[in-house]
């Protein structure tokens, strides 16, 4: 019973507190849901606490509940600043953070060609499953998604050479077309009119429409329309968003994209995938008239691949392909583009430089061809710190220890079943290795510097080589490395050459989100003729 207390105010003693609940604590159906609700609880917790403490991974640092779940490292994910706050943990924790129960973000760029080789034993891990699609009631992966490396293989196969440099070099007509006709947009739309520039957003249309250019000779528009018409370019964002979260705790995908009752995952990039099914019936048939036999493209190497390799590819695979190159390149390309364009305009000193080689040997209004562009030394130094700096893949790539473990430079071995995996954006700013203004954009950093001899440069660029991940390594390497070089190569030089370029505000701060792309927005820029 409750007691009045002299100011008047109803106070409960223990003894009164036990009186009033002892009806309800006595009641059997009070105690059967306890145990229902308390007994699960228990164990899961007492589950998570005997796997924290006999993992054999106890022993590396990390934030402690990262070591209990992953819905830490989901947290870091949604918060899209995943890369600079994995940068920060390695400055406090050192080489090795433990940023899972099962999983390491390892820092030790003489280890990357180790777990990124060609020997088929280093599986990726289910992160990158949720890539995938459902056809036929079936989840279907691609090349990127596929874990099992012999069925990979099969699948990369029957296309691989056609990503080589002969075979993407043969498609530089379409990338002339491309490259002209962003030039004219620009200058009939910014230069003529003076209106400020969104160049950021101009670089994307230009990166999208020049893939569905080499993909299937079909631009998807753009730039003639001067606007994400379709959303498309709005979906893949999603797309990979959803890739960088889900991929974190990736049982997710079951819940939300895979279930077959209400799917919640991004939507599907349905007006693209509607172009590649319709250009390759076209084709097929003989009746696509943007395409033209002395300027191929993907869409006639794969189809070849049909003839090649007829137990594996088929009219499904070819879309797959398709799709693919779309996914993968296009954002990827832009984003590149963008974090070139943004560090170079913030630094007067680096822009002017890349600006007079480039003017040295370029013409205005003519897309540069690449094997001029190849001999450019300051513009290969600007693209390789573009890349280091700002990675467009800025997440760890996530493999499984193969048997026998990974012994690490500590001394320590990481068992086998365990996951490890490198962050591009981490490895590219290891200050071991590219010194200690690894933070700082510096594309002089690349080339010879003074006392340095040519084969002291040589052996430097192969040892910087082991911390380049941009692209990833060993067998599931970048297919389309080679055709995103040619592209940045050809289409920076030939803008520098034709128009002087500002930021319309100096002390612009872009927009950023650190997922498994690290997406940009923003390079308000004003764009004038060629002084
Ligand atoms: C600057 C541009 C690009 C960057 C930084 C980039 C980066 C990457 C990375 C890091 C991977 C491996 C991911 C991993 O192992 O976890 C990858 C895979 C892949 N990329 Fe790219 N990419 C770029 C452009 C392109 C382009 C233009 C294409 C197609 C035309 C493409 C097609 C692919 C494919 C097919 C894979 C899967 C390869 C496999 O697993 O066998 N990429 N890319």
């Amino acid at each position: 019973m409750s007691s009045v207390a002299s100011s008047g105010f109803a106070t409960a003693t223990p003894e009164s507190w036990y009186d009033d609940w002892q009806p309800i604590l006595n009641d059997t159906r009070f105690q059967l849901a306890s145990a229902v609700v308390l007994a699960p609880a228990v164990a899961v917790l007492l589950w998570f606490i005997v796997a924290y403490q006999t993992s054999p991974l106890k022993k590396y640092p990390g934030p402690f509940l990262a070591g209990f779940t992953n819905l830490w490292r989901l947290r870091q994910a949604i918060s899209a600043d995943y890369a600079p706050r994995m940068k920060r943990l390695h400055e406090k924790h050192g080489p090795v953070v433990r940023i899972g129960p099962n999983l390491l973000d390892i820092d030790y760029p003489e280890l990357s060609r180790t777990v990124y080789n060609t020997d088929g034993k280093w599986k990726k891990t289910d992160f990158y499953k949720n890539s995938s699609s459902i056809i036929n009631g079936k989840i279907t992966y691609h090349m990127f998604s596929e874990v099992d490396q012999v069925e990979h293989a099969r699948l990369k196969r029957p296309v691989v050479r056609h990503y080589s440099v002969p075979s993407v070099r043969a498609m530089e007509p379409h990338m002339d077309a491309v490259i002209q006709e962003f030039i004219d947009h620009l200058q009939a739309r910014f230069v003529d009119t003076r209106a400020e520039c969104p160049l950021g957003e101009w670089l994307a249309y230009y990166a999208w429409d020049f893939l569905g250019a080499v993909t299937f000779s079909q631009k998807f528009g753009y730039m003639e329309a001067g606007k994400d018409f379709d959303g498309t370019l709005s979906v893949a964002d999603q797309s990979i968003d959803y890739l960088g979260m889900c991929g974190q705790m990736p049982w997710l995908d079951h819940v939300l994209d895979k279930n077959p009752v209400y799917p919640l995952g991004p939507p599907n990039i349905s007006n693209v995938t509607r172009i590649a099914v319709e250009n390759m019936t076209a084709r097929l048939k003989g009746e696509d008239k943007n395409f033209a036999e002395e300027k191929p493209d993907f869409l006639q190497y794969f189809i070849e691949s049909k003839d090649t390799h007829p137990d594996v590819v088929n009219e499904g695979t070819i879309i797959g392909y398709l799709l693919l190159n779309l996914i993968a390149g296009a954002d990827t390309t832009a984003i590149t583009l963008k974090a070139l364009f943004y560090y170079c305009l913030k630094d007067q000193q680096v822009y002017n430089k890349l600006q007079d080689e480039v003017r040295a040997r370029f013409e205005p209004n003519k897309p540069v061809p690449m094997s001029e562009a190849r001999q450019c030394l300051y513009l290969e130094a600007v693209v390789n710190e573009t890349l280091r700096f700002h990675p467009p893949v800025s997440m760890c790539m996530e493999r499984i220890v193969p048997e026998g473990g990974l012994a690490l430079p500590d001394g320590s071995v990481v068992p086998e079943g365990s996951c490890v995996g490198m962050n591009p954006y981490i490895v590219g700013r290891n200050k071991g290795m590219f010194g200690q203004d690894a933070d700082t954009f510096r594309p002089d950093r690349w080339l010879q510097q003074d006392g340095e001899t040519e084969e002291q440069h040589k052996e430097r660029m192969q040892r910087w080589g082991t911390a380049q991940l941009q692209f990833g390594g060993g067998s599931r390497i970048c297919l389309g490395r080679n055709m995103s070089i040619m592209e940045v190569y050809k289409v920076v030089p030939t803008l520098l050459a034709t128009f002087d370029i500002a930021l319309t505000d100096p002390n612009e701060v872009w927009w950023t989100s650190s997922r498994w792309f690290y997406r940009t927005k923003g390079i308000k820029t004003t764009i004038r003729p060629r002084k």
